[in-house]
């Protein structure tokens, strides 16, 4: 059976956490939750689970909400350098959680991006919105370094970028090997940060590696 929006006070999936409204759900997509509750064991019938389907397809919309995100308009507002600064910039450990394309388990971690300037910088928050346009899919961490730094290598056009990535893998922490307690660490440097050893030392340095 597949349940719909009521319109009381405990009809928990229906409240805006995300504050983007509620999205309806076809039925078809709370059927397969349905699916899989019940090949784990579960009697989704139950009251515990009454909404669980309506809740868990918002929760993937929410989770994979990059999709509906072109990282590379957050770039697109450029301010002139202040000052004359023309030195790195990094925004650093910035928390930030995804989801990987094997078993659909979470990734959580924290990356550390930096980029120095060729003529003009970008609002450092823009640079976690990138991050969050691409983490906020199914991904592997390698392609998320590699995009977050491809984004603004290409959409800025500084002298470099460096994107360091440590998470932790749910997929290795909760299930199968089962060993908490790792984190997988990912660079992806370019121009001057690939280039001159000296730009390299010095923003690994910043970032604490
Ligand atoms: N390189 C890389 N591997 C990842 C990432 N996320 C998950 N994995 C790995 O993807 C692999 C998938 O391996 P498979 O053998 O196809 O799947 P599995 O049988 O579930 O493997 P186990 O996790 O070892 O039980 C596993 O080794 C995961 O640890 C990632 O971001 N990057
Ligand atoms: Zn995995």
């Amino acid at each position: 059976m597949l349940y719909h929006d009521a319109d009381d006070d405990n009809d928990l999936a229906g409240q805006d956490r995300a504050g983007q409204g509620k999205i309806p759900v076809p039925d078809h997509v709370q059927q397969a939750i349905i699916t899989l509750l019940k090949w784990t064991g579960d009697d989704p019938e139950r009251e515990g689970l009454r909404d669980t389907p309506l809740r868990v397809a918002r929760a993937w919309k929410e989770y994979c909400s990059g999709y509906e995100d072109d990282p590379s308009l957050h770039l697109s507002r450029t301010f002139e350098e202040v000052g004359g600064y023309d030195e790195l910039v990094l925004l650093k450990g910035i928390p930030f959680q995804s989801h990987c394309e094997h078993h659909m388990a979470p990734i959580i971690g924290k990356a550390s991006i930096a980029y120095m300037p060729r003529d003009r910088v970008v609002g450092i928050s823009k640079l976690a919105r990138v991050l969050h346009g691409y983490s906020r899919r199914l991904q592997v961490q390698e392609r998320l370094t590699a995009e977050v730094a491809a984004c603004i290598w290409e959409h800025l056009h500084p002298h470099g970028v460096a994107v360091v990535i440590e998470a932790s893998h749910s997929c290795m922490t909760a299930r199968g090997v089962r060993t908490p307690g790792v984190s997988m660490i990912t660079s992806r440097l370019l121009g001057c940060f690939l280039d001159d050893h000296r730009s390299r030392e010095e923003v690994m340095s910043l970032m604490g590696y």
